[in-house]
């Protein structure tokens, strides 16, 4: 019912207030809500839905509400300028019908204290109903919905075009890519999945949403989810079978489950108890096994040098804004120097881990160069043994675009476009001197 507290609409008003207000991460708000674990399945994908919508399409929603009114909205209380973010979601981009979503904000506005805005709510999404789609087309959309900050910084690393290309893939539900245990048996499980096989060998179903424990070898533990370009570090490091592997920063544990199933002896390191036992659940449902250890991994020492050490490493996450939208509105340039420098304290930590001869992959969900090759950089400019060992486009699914100028690798959201994009990842291999 309308403004029950099981309404989804409701429970979304109260959710994008956690995000936009208090700062909580999407995925957070989400998991710690009550409410939406009582929902039944349907109207907790339509909750997921609108809220992601509504922070993917921010940009664009709050100019379009400004373009109605002659004096700015009043700042209080914040519930108004949000439920009308939520109504303009669903009018402009969910296909919501317009009667619909107008007399659902209405009644949502009765139970808040917005009582005395219902002429004002009813009018603007009235007109925003009709006159939407013209507001849309005059839109920058692309533009309107990352915040400047990090518009300026993606077009000076990558150019106007492909920042442009990126943002767009950003704006859409993401697809659901799978990674499977057993590689050579792509075709049976594309084919049941009803999944394509990417040229990097990920499984990739058209879009995510819906309850992926329901799909067919989840139960038995046949993959796991995880997105494409996530699923290429890993890899970088090579032939793994039978040999010691130090996976830092590890949860949820998508890579310790490649490595684990490549035949490497795992040693998975997180700081994390609580996501360290994640790895623990994700591993048992797929059979396979790692040793876990939760230690703050600039500190960690393995027991002797290692052959392989994967860091992937704590980042902005700006590579993954279409999974994770609240990163736009949540991250600022002011937290970079801080995520930079744990970068970096890491980085010397993993290189010392490592046996002369031993191969180091450096990974983040970053688009951002000073997460990425700015950190390399530092690096090895301090003279620390180690050398690039560029990546070759046969290790990536033949894909050259995906490998930069010095060898690494440099996914953004618009490669493979045409086939759903992929998350922003960079990764560098570097190989100790000795
Ligand atoms: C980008 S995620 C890793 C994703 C993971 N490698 C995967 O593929 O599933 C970063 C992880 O690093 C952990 N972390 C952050 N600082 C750390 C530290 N100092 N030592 C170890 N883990 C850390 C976080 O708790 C988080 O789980």
């Amino acid at each position: 019912m309308p403004g029950a507290p099981t309404d989804p609409r409701r429970l979304a008003l109260g959710l994008l207030a956690n995000v936009l207000q208090r700062g909580q991460p999407f995925d957070e708000a989400l998991a710690g809500s009550r409410g939406v674990a009582g929902l039944e399945a349907r109207d907790r994908g339509f909750l997921r839905l609108l809220l992601a919508t509504t922070l993917r399409r921010l940009g664009q929603i709050d100019a379009a509400v400004d373009s109605l009114v002659q004096r700015p909205l009043p700042r209080h209380p914040a519930e108004l300028r949000d439920l009308l973010r939520l109504g303009a979601a669903q009018l402009l981009f969910l296909g919501t019908p317009p009667h619909a979503a107008v007399s659902t904000s209405l009644a949502l506005a009765e139970t808040r204290k917005l009582r005395g805005f219902k002429g004002l709510i009813n009018a603007l999404l009235r007109r925003l109903a009709r006159e939407g789609e013209a507001i849309l087309a005059s839109q920058d959309a692309e533009r309107l919905n990352l915040p400047p900050w990090l518009w300026d910084r993606l077009v000076a690393a990558y150019g106007e075009a492909p920042t442009r290309a990126s943002v767009a893939v950003q704006l859409g539900e993401p697809p659901l890519d799978l990674s499977l245990k057993a590689g050579g048996e792509a075709a049976a499980w594309a084919e049941r999945l009803e999944a394509e096989i990417l040229p990097t060998g990920s499984l990739r179903r058209p879009a995510a949403g819906g309850d992926v424990t329901a799909l067919p070898g989840f139960a038995e533990g046949a993959w796991w989810v995880q997105d494409a370009a996530a699923a290429l570090p890993a890899r970088l490091l090579g032939p793994v079978a039978g040999q010691r592997v130090a996976d830092l920063c590890a949860a949820p544990g998508g890579k310790t489950a490649q490595l684990a199933a490549a035949g490497a002896e795992v040693i998975a390191v997180e700081v994390s108890r609580a996501r360290l036992a994640r790895i623990a659940e994700n591993l048992k449902r797929l059979g396979l096994a790692a040793a876990l250890v939760e230690a703050d991994a600039t500190a960690w020492q393995p027991p002797e040098p290692l052959p392989f050490v994967l860091l992937d490493a704590p980042c902005s996450a700006t590579g993954t804004l279409r999974r994770h939208p609240d990163v736009a509105r949540l991250k600022s340039p002011k937290d970079l120097p801080a995520l930079t420098a744990l970068q970096d304290r890491l980085l010397e930590r993993a290189a010392a881990a490592l046996a002369p001869g031993g191969t180091l992959v450096y990974a983040t969900c970053s688009l951002l160069p000073e997460e990425g090759p700015e950190r390399i950089a530092r690096l090895l400019g301090e003279g620390a043994p180690l050398a690039r060992r560029p990546v070759a486009p046969e290790e990536v699914g033949g894909l050259g675009e995906l490998i930069t100028a010095e060898g690494d690798l440099r996914t953004l959201p618009c490669h493979l476009a045409a086939r759903g994009g992929l998350d922003g990842f960079y990764a560098c291999r570097l190989t100790k001197s000795g």
